[in-house]
């Protein structure tokens, strides 16, 4: 690794930079290494410590062995470890910024915003390790009390993807040691740096030995360790981010075990536009919607459904705005869109771009590659259903913009999908805001927004979007059992 051209050289810690992986407050180097690009250069960053199932069998024994001790921790002592790695990761926000530009790609504001982000979720957790509140019950028998109690289900594995090197790795990690729970985390193998540096802060902050581990591995041993947490009776919750194809895979792994699982998995988002909104608005929140991350986001916009009073004044201006948008490299000033993260990535677009326009599609902005790992932001109109952009998860920075006429139709074309993440509508009559928020099939619905998530709301999807809710108070649940207690002959 060439330090001297390395965005890595200019970290204002370099220990912040660590390679190998974490188990039981070991940091180890492992059998072999794998290499981590910038997607923006295709530059090597680092090698990293490349693991495979004996180091999960050993990561998984080693949280099981510091269970005991981090569950007999009270809450408040949980919570104040938490704050400790919070403060941490705000203090070192530049550096995980950069880190995470450097090897996921977003724009270094984006990524600074992004260590804010998942930082809230180790803050918001840090209270909620206080509130594992349990219940009383009205007695059946007078000589009975009846009670339920709350506690932590367990070791836990976290499966995390590329996308949010941080924020998702933290959403789950969080929640767990403020339950009791003991960690194994196995991060993307594109963005294993963020995730790298996070534990550092952790074990600074005093989280003890194994109760926080990362096992880091690349594509092949990644299947290879899921599988070992899949199998393991000791792993009692996996808690996965990822595409849906890869969840449906742990979910049959984890069935002879019959884990619990929480699975944040892929999205179609549609984003409704109807004649009564507030034009302007609505371009707002479909550029903020679509363009976060290069489109690389669970809840971008995917469908961009613009009803037929406001279509073509709706496509003016927002073209006008997504022509305005400078690509590069993320550390470069005034940047608002990055590379994509792989070559695959670029060539799914590409693909849903051209059959796009054999269907009929009009290319208003964009349309191609640009050198290296950069794609045109694009806009395509008079999309049609039967597109490919229509019914996959285009992970990339394509807006295809549908016309529709009545307000079924809308709802009809934005609930034909398997996927049920997040939605978006724009509209100020307050009987279609109704109607329409409680007919959308999706975990989550932004209103007059395009961007939905905070720490402290329920952060999900139904249908096959997944399982279960990060975040908010529910957040804790994934990583809780609750037991019934029956106390009898207590007046004796
Ligand atoms: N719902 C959400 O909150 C949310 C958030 C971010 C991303 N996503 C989804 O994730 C996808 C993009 O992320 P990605 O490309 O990293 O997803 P991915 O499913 O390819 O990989 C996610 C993680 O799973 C691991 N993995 C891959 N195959 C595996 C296997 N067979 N067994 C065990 N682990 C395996 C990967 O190494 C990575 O760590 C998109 O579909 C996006 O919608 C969803
Ligand atoms: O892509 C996945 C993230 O969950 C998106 S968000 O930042 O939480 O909205």
């Amino acid at each position: 690794m060439d330090m001297k051209t390395s965005p890595l050289a200019l970290l204002n810690d370099a220990t912040l930079l660590k390679t190998d992986a974490l188990i039981d407050g070991e940091w180890l180097k492992g059998p072999a290494r794998f290499d981590v690009h910038d997607p923006a250069t295709g530059q090597k960053l680092a090698d990293v410590a490349n693991l495979g199932p004996k180091e999960a069998e050993q990561a998984i024994a080693a949280a099981n062995a510091a269970w005991p001790a981090w569950r007999l921790k009270t809450g408040k002592e949980r919570s104040i470890l938490l704050r400790r790695w919070f403060d941490l990761l705000m203090a070192n926000q530049e550096d995980l910024g950069r880190l995470m530009t450097a090897e996921q790609g977003k724009p270094f504001p984006e990524a600074k915003g992004e260590v804010a982000y998942g930082a809230s979720f180790v803050e918001w957790f840090a209270e909620e390790a206080k509130r594992v509140n349990g219940e009383t019950l009205p007695q059946f028998d007078n000589n009975r009390r009846l009670m339920v109690i709350r506690q932590p289900i367990g070791v836990c594995a976290a499966i995390t993807p590329w996308n949010f090197p941080l924020a998702m790795i933290t959403r789950k990690v969080a929640p767990a040691l403020a339950a009791g729970c003991p960690v194994v985390i196995k991060p993307a193998e594109l963005t294993p740096l963020t995730a790298l540096a996070a534990a550092e802060l952790a074990v600074r902050a005093g989280i003890p030995p194994g109760v926080l581990n990362v096992l880091t591995a690349d594509g092949p041993n990644s299947i290879a360790v899921g599988k070992v947490f899949c199998a393991s009776d000791t792993v009692r919750h996996i808690s996965f981010t990822g595409s849906t194809e890869v969840g449906r895979i742990l979910m049959a792994q984890s069935a002879p075990t019959i884990k619990k699982l929480s699975l944040e998995l892929g999205g179609n988002a549609p984003f409704i536009v109807f004649d009564d909104a507030d034009i302007d608005s609505a371009v707002e929140g479909a550029i903020a919607s679509k363009y976060r991350n290069a489109g690389q986001t669970c809840v971008c916009a995917n469908r961009i459904y613009v009803q037929d009073g406001v279509y073509d004044a709706f496509v003016e201006k927002f073209s006008a705005k997504v022509k305005g948008m400078k690509v590069g490299n993320g550390f470069e000033d005034g940047v608002v869109q990055g590379p994509l993260i792989e070559p695959a990535a670029l060539d799914k677009v590409q693909r849903h771009v051209e059959d796009a326009k054999a269907k009929g599609g009009k290319v208003v902005v964009g349309g191609a590659k640009l050198q290296g790992q950069f794609f045109q932001p694009t806009v395509i109109s008079e999309a049609k259903g039967d597109m490919l952009c229509a019914k996959e998860e285009t992970f990339g920075p394509l807006a295809p913009v549908f016309r529709f006429t009545t307000e079924q139709e809308a709802i009809d074309a934005a609930n034909n999908t398997e996927f049920g993440l997040a939605s978006y509508f724009y509209s100020r009559d307050v009987g279609r805001i109704f109607r329409v928020s409680e007919a959308l099939e999706y975990g989550m619905v932004g209103i007059n927004v395009g961007i939905i998530a905070t720490e402290h709301v329920p952060f999900g999807g139904v249908k096959q979007s997944g399982l279960g809710r990060e975040g908010s108070h529910h957040g804790m649940d994934e990583y809780l059992e609750i037991k019934y207690l029956c106390l009898g002959d207590v007046l004796k």
